[in-house]
């Protein structure tokens, strides 16, 4: 739970403070898309190496095994005749050893040594004309044994000499045909070292094997780092311990698998891409204002500012409208851009109740100076938030531990979101005390029977006539009739957007009550309002 909390914290704090994941999106994506691919090539390519290591080790096994068929076999021949065979060279006893032979897979030729060691007979050749010693010979488990040893045998009319594997115990030597062996090794291995530790020697090597040693106790997978190759090695332990040694290259990997590494690399390619798109929309998404407002809509976030309400005829501030902004980072972002994002993730009602609740607590504990008796704070309300049991329960509370409790609260509701539900709602609101106010006024198309049927106490002219005034528009024309109406309803009139002297006085003659505007001050945080108000009231 704790690490998750983390996890998430570092999240947040990532998505939100990384400037990078707005600024370049589709970087942050296919630096983590390729990465990715990349790591899936690199895994795909290590499983496929993996799997040619295990298929080289089972091949290696084979060659052990038919090694050890061939010393088994050897074994057992050889104490056959030591057991049962006289060393005499008598053409009955030759013929005995050779139906013997027979049965034995590898051996080729038995040879018969003199009470001095030497060879003096041969199944092959017969008696032979000089005894023969044979030098540099290995022990191993069976006997000692002469690797590549020149021997005579008779093949019809000649007495041929080849080279093979001779091993002598007792008083017999088998020569050995090692061809099934050396298919083995043909095709399975590289290098083949035999011997105990000092007398060890390659034995075999094919056109890519080294010459040098392979020792017994070189591990069974090993990297050559001058080569860059990969070394598989198993070993037959015993006396003169058999290693086959065989070199895996990138090559060779290619060479054997190079379907499935081609379909692992086009599955990394897609893979790479698709999680870089997917990355790419993530962080767009995480960035759009519709991921990042429920993170922002939060009480800490809120930040309210105060534009004043002002006397036309006297230049007094009476009140103030408060205008909700939240704080992202070090910027403040305003409602046009945050607003659509809000009502679409359902957030209003907690962004209203935020704003008014801070703007009420600290109004109320402001110094108000002479405004301070009735004075007036504009509330903005999106129509859904206007039940009046939830928020009169909400505003009562917020002004529960109030310095001063007589601030006339104004609740305002845009003209395009006045409608027939919330009249009986606002009805309500108006017989607990509340000022209500019709915003914006003159931009919807409100049935004025159902503006009648509320009696609003302000009806606040849209900017939009406002600025218009001077160049003497139709729609400036139509101030004077929202007069009228604001009359005929006996609602005071409140004029947004002033910008100019001359649009203040106008409205002023025009019979417009209050006025806000850049003209008087923009909305300003709540220090910033106190002074402007103590400044305009002084006089
Ligand atoms: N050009 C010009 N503009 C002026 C002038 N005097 C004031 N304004 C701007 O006009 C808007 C007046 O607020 P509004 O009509 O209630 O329109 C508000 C209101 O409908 C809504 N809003 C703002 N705060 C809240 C809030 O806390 N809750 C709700 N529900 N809506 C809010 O967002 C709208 C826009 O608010 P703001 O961006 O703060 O924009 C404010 C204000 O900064 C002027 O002389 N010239």
């Amino acid at each position: 739970m704790y690490i998750r909390n983390r996890a998430r914290n570092w999240y947040k704090s990532v998505v939100f403070n990384t400037g990078l994941l707005a600024r370049h999106p589709r970087l942050v994506g296919r630096t983590c898309g390729y990465t990715l691919g990349l790591i899936v090539a690199v895994a795909s390519y290590l499983t496929v190496l993996d799997f040619r290591i295990e298929q080289i080790a089972d091949d290696q096994q084979l060659v052990i095994k038919s090694m050890q068929s061939l010393q088994n076999d050897t074994s057992e021949l050889l104490t056959e005749l030591n057991k049962t065979y006289s060393s005499e060279c008598s053409p009955d006893n030759l013929s005995k050893i050779r139906s013997l032979t027979f049965s034995h897979q590898y051996a080729r030729n038995v040879g018969l040594l003199d009470s001095q060691h030497r060879l003096y007979c041969s199944t092959s050749v017969g008696l032979l004309a000089t005894p023969i010693t044979l030098h540099n010979g290995l022990d191993g488990s069976i006997g000692r044994y002469f690797l590549q040893t020149p021997v005579q045998f008779f093949n019809g009319t000649v007495h041929n000499v080849l080279r093979a594997t001779v091993v002598e115990r007792g008083r017999f030597q088998v020569m050995l045909s090692d061809t099934p062996v050396k298919d083995m090794f043909d095709r399975y291995a590289d290098s083949v070292s035999v011997g105990g530790a000092h007398q060890r020697r390659v034995v075999y090597k094919s056109k890519h094997g080294s010459d040098q040693v392979v020792p017994a106790d070189t591990a069974p997978v090993t990297f050559n780092w001058s080569t860059g190759n990969i070394l598989v090695t198993t070993t037959l332990p015993g006396i003169s311990p058999i290693s086959v040694q065989t070199i895996v290259s990138a090559a060779n990997v290619w060479e054997n698998s190079h379907w499935v590494l081609l379909g692992m690399l086009c599955l990394s390619m897609l893979t790479g891409q698709l999680v870089a798109n997917g990355i790419t929309r993530k962080c767009r998404h995480v960035q759009s204002m519709d991921f990042r407002i429920q993170h922002l809509c939060q009480p800490a976030n809120v930040v309210c500012h105060y534009q004043p309400m002002l006397e036309l005829a006297t230049g007094r501030v009476v009140g103030c409208e408060v205008l909700g902004r939240l704080q992202d980072g070090d910027k403040l972002i305003y409602p046009d851009q945050f607003i659509p994002a809000l009502t679409k993730q359902g957030l209003s009602c907690k962004f209203d109740t935020a704003v008014s609740r801070q703007a009420l607590l600290a109004l109320s504990d402001a110094s108000l100076g002479s405004a301070q008796n009735g004075f007036t704070v504009a509330l903005n309300f999106f129509p859904q938030n206007l039940k009046r049991d939830k928020l009169h329960a909400h505003l009562q509370s917020s002004l529960q531990h109030a310095k001063h409790r007589d601030l006339h609260i104004e609740l305002e509701v845009t003209e395009y979101d006045f409608s027939p539900e919330i009249v009986p709602e606002l009805s309500k609101l108006k017989a607990d005390g509340y000022f209500i106010s019709i915003d914006d006024f003159g931009t919807g198309y409100s049935n004025l029977a159902m503006v009648k049927r509320v009696a609003p106490d302000y009806l606040k002219i849209d900017k939009s006539f406002v600025f218009e005034m001077e160049d003497l528009t139709i729609r400036s024309s139509l101030i004077p009739e929202i007069i009228a109406i604001a009359r005929a309803v006996g609602s005071k009139v409140i004029a947004e957007g002033i910008e100019t002297a001359a649009q203040a006085e106008q409205l002023r003659a025009l019979g417009v009550e209050y006025g806000q505007g850049y003209y008087f001050a923009r909305p300003m945080p709540l220090a910033d309002f106190l002074s402007f108000l103590h400044k305009s009231n002084a006089g």
